[in-house]
């Protein structure tokens, strides 16, 4: 490889700090590579002397694939490219062990007290109701932009908008109850790491010893407090080495602080910065309408990025009727060359891979997921629409009716279901409501028509029947009226029924339903070994990956960008809207040849609109 003037700067660069600021595609991790190897065979340092910090366990292993592959004969020599997590956990360990310290670690293992189990729990003694998923998601993510912003919870509550009922007592009663039983968390391991550094001299000088060279790579997603870990190790030989792009900084949320790098600059006087602005991964038409995409942040440092490559053909943006028409597009085109895996089908949102699975699979093109992490196959709400039908099929099912019956219409009080679970005797659940005494005329008409309902509902497809159910049943005003005090948005909810209408549609029963879910989980979960498939991917796990052709999938608005930023934006605050943009730009830029930006007008039988991105792209 002929490397361009500053990669070989950056790649000789021994001693003294050093930063590189670089463009998407423009060889960081490869010249981090090259420098590893140099500074062992030039400069003669032991490579046990030399730390690498990636930022995923799995880019850890790839980093020690690529090294191990490019340079001959280095298979068996110890080098360290490890997470900071990982790296500050061997510190932690170090000091607890000596100091006789017992704690618990409550995340990364299968205990069955874990850190989300606890805030669940935490939120219902604070709330008074169980908190779904993406509430509690969204509590464990503030909980973490805390501890690593180094903030406190009202700093954090004044700087954000928190849609979280009682946070501040979430947060306190989540520390509290760890410290009484002795538990960390990943974030807290960050924590104590800087405390026992800063507290005990030996082990400072013991780890600041045992490293010569320290390297960082994907640095713009480092947090403040990780950057504090690696800055206090690195002192006083300060041979420190960070790449970065802070274009492709897309863990804001969760405390990335790429502006601890800039930095830099005033804490080490002697500090190299090297740019590396050549793009060597994708055509030019797409490197030239990305820099002028990125350019419209008004929080980033500005870089002139360029490439060699050729002109190869024009971003492709594809305006579609429908979301339907979208995976019949992406099929059509994948067909059109042999080697699948060559080919990457990025989404912002990771309920977006369902429809493509249920397309992809119905063509028999095999797919691969590198992150499998579909909840899709176990949402609740698949499992009541499973509960109606089984009510359908088997109007003596008590137990799935228990689960139902306050999701629909009629107003069936619970003091029924349970008066009717103490009658033993086999008859349909509405004869059952139907001989309590005392129901008024009305009332016993309405569950006549309940019952006749679900009769209908017997003899009906499953796709028809979940359609019946969203609207004649009024499941979905159930679903509206809740969606907010579970922490959903109704859009949300609706996205998982319309996917469950697109599974069932060639599906005649049931049984053949809950087969073909089964089916669709099966391979989801056997993808990952499955390297000769088209790559299906968010735009997070993409992160550092390259294709030859690109799709971007779901681009209308509220999806990406997100409501969220959307709100925010409208507020006047433009951060969560620059990190879209970010996310958008890290989408693009896997390209190497072939991009493809997809998005559509109507989406079920709602009206949808196209990314604001899109549009804009349109005009450049
Ligand atoms: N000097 C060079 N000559 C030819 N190809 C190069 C050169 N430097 C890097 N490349 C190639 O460019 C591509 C991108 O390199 P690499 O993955 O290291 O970039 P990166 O900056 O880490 O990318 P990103 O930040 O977008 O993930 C790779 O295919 C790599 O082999």
């Amino acid at each position: 490889m002929n490397f361009n003037d500053q990669q070989t700067k950056a790649i000789n660069h021994g001693k003294g700090p050093a930063i590189i600021l670089a463009a998407p595609g423009s060889g960081k991790t490869t010249v981090l590579l090259h420098r590893t190897y140099n500074l062992i065979s030039k400069h003669k340092i032991l490579p046990e002397k030399i730390l690498s910090i990636t930022f995923s366990r799995a880019s850890a292993k790839e980093m020690k694939k690529r090294f191990v592959n490019n340079f001959k004969n280095t298979s068996s020599i110890p080098i360290t490219f490890s997470t900071i997590h990982s790296f500050s956990y061997s510190i932690l360990r170090e000091y607890t062990n000596r100091h006789g310290i017992p704690y618990t670690l409550i995340e990364g293992n299968s205990n069955s007290i874990n850190k989300i189990t606890i805030l669940r729990n935490l939120y219902y003694d604070i709330n008074g109701e169980w908190a779904a998923d993406e509430k509690l998601e969204g509590i464990n993510n503030g909980i973490g932009y805390i501890k690593n912003m180094m903030i406190g919870v009202d700093d954090y509550l004044k700087e954000n908008k928190v849609e979280i009922n009682h946070f501040k007592e979430i947060y306190m009663s989540y520390e509290n109850f760890k410290k009484e039983k002795k538990m960390i968390d990943f974030d807290d391991m960050l924590v104590l790491t800087l405390d026992f550094l800063k507290r005990d001299s030996y082990l400072l000088s013991k780890w600041r010893n045992k490293y010569d060279f320290i390297q960082v790579d994907e640095g713009q997603d480092t947090s403040k407090i990780q950057l504090e870990i690696i800055k206090l190790i690195a002192k006083p030989k300060n041979n420190l080495f960070i790449v970065a792009d802070d274009d492709q900084s897309i863990y804001g949320f969760r405390g990335a602080f790429p502006q601890g790098l800039f930095d830099l600059k005033r804490e080490f006087k002697d500090l190299s910065i090297f740019y590396m602005e050549e793009n060597y991964r994708s055509s030019r038409n797409i490197v030239s309408v990305c820099n002028k995409f990125i350019r419209q942040n008004k929080l980033r440092y500005n870089k002139n990025i360029f490439t060699k490559n050729n002109y190869v053909s024009p971003i492709n943006i594809v305006k579609l009727n429908t979301i339907t028409e979208q995976y019949e597009y992406i099929i059509k085109e994948l067909k059109k060359f042999a080697d699948y895996s060559n080919a990457a089908i990025l989404y912002r949102n990771n309920i977006s891979s369902i429809g493509v699975i249920e397309y992809l699979e119905n063509n028999k093109i095999p797919f691969h997921m590198r992150d499998v992490n579909v909840k899709f196959f176990n949402h609740w709400i698949i499992k009541d629409i499973i509960s109606f039908l089984n009510v359908a099929n088997n109007p003596e099912d008590l137990n799935s009716f228990e689960k139902i019956y306050f999701k629909m219409k009629g107003f069936i009080y619970k003091n029924y279901v349970d008066y009717i679970k103490t009658l033993n005797y086999d008859k349909s659940v509405f004869d059952r409501i139907l001989e309590i005494n005392d129901l008024s005329r009305d009332y016993r008409q309405k569950i006549m028509e309940i019952k006749i309902d679900f009769n209908r509902l017997k003899n009906m497809a499953p796709h028809e029947a979940i359609t019946f159910i969203e609207k004649s049943l009024e499941y979905e005003i159930y679903l509206k009226e809740n969606a907010l005090k579970f922490g959903y948005t109704f859009d949300s909810l609706k996205t998982i029924l319309y996917y469950l209408k697109l599974i069932s549609a060639k599906t005649e029963n049931l049984e053949e339903l809950l087969r073909r879910l089964k089916y669709l989980e099966y391979l989801t979960f056997q993808s990952k070994y499955n390297t000769k498939g088209v790559n299906l991917s968010t735009i997070h796990s993409a992160k550092g990956l390259e294709y030859d052709r690109v799709f971007m999938i779901d681009l209308i608005e509220g999806d990406f960008p997100s409501s969220n930023s959307i709100d925010a934006f409208e507020n006047g605050k433009i951060q969560l809207m620059e990190e879209e943009r970010r996310l958008f730009y890290v989408g693009m830029t896997r390209t190497k040849n072939n991009l493809m930006l997809l998005t559509y007008s109507n989406k079920s039988e709602k009206k949808v609109y196209p990314s604001r991105f899109v549009n804009e792209l349109e005009n450049l």
